[in-house]
């Protein structure tokens, strides 16, 4: 899924639909959101956030993108944050609602909402201080950042710096980088998505009760069923 340049109204909607189908996609395993040309996203449209700088437009606009980056973290997917170029303001906190993010040589993620004399509000906090920890959370916030390849694997942000930032050939790397967690049955690899987010976000006892219910869709399935048959051996 292409990231837009920047994130105007419409675009926004755009997003919001392209979750909702990926929320209906039953054969789905993995996703890899990625920019345009030399930027994966530089937040929300200025001219956009201008037009609706009153306190309701802007919590409506904020509730709106925090309630979709919070499905799309929780789509029973595999998502990844292809990162070339720059990821700025709510692009940053884009790149927090995929599970992972791979970033090209020369890439940036940077939380500038200080300069713009705001804070995080589509769930970038949240999801930052879960990611590295309340202390360099504060450290990229306060300081508004740049977060290049090296940092972020140093602070967990990243998984892997590609070898190309040549859009094709990085994005060729990132899906190489992903089928090694997308090979499997749609319905295990779904499976396997769900019980992490609940054992992510729920407290324990709930935890517990769901991954009951989640192993339930799974055990005496096509796939366990098969795996019976064939007995492969995990050396
Ligand atoms: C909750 C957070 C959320 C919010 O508050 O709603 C936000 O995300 S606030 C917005 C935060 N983002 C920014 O402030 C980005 C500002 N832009 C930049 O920093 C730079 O443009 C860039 C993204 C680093 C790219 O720089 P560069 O490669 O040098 O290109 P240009 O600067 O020439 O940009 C090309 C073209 O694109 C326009 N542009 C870029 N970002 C935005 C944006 N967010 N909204 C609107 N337009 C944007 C830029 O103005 C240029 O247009 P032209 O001047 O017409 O060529």
């Amino acid at each position: 899924m292409c990231a837009n340049k920047s994130e105007s109204g419409t675009m926004m909607l755009e997003l919001q639909e392209r979750v909702t189908e990926l929320e209906n996609w039953k054969d789905g395993k993995g996703l890899i959101i990625y920019g345009a040309g030399n930027t994966f996203c530089s937040g929300s449209d200025l001219n956009a956030v201008k037009a609706m700088s009153n306190s309701q437009d802007g919590m409506n606009m904020c509730m709106f993108m925090q309630n979709t980056l919070t499905r799309l973290m929780r789509l029973p997917l595999i998502s990844v944050a292809l990162v070339q170029g720059k990821a700025i303001g709510g692009g940053a906190e884009l790149t927090t609602a995929c599970d992972f993010r791979l970033m090209a040589p020369g890439s940036e993620i940077r939380f500038v909402h200080k300069h713009m004399g705001l804070v995080p509000g589509w769930g970038g906090a949240a999801r930052l201080v879960r990611m590295v920890g309340s202390r360099a959370a504060l450290q990229l916030l306060s300081g508004a950042a740049r977060v290049d390849p090296q940092r972020a694997l140093c602070l967990g942000l990243s998984e892997e710096t590609l070898s190309s930032s040549d859009g094709t050939k990085a994005l060729e790397e990132a899906q190489v980088w992903l089928s090694q967690y997308t090979e499997g049955p749609a319905s295990v690899i779904q499976a396997v998505k769900k019980v992490v987010t609940v054992g992510r976000e729920l407290p324990l006892e709930d935890a517990l009760r769901t991954e009951k219910d989640i192993f339930g869709t799974v055990w005496g399935g096509p796939a366990n069923l098969q795996a019976l048959v064939r007995r492969p051996k995990h050396n």
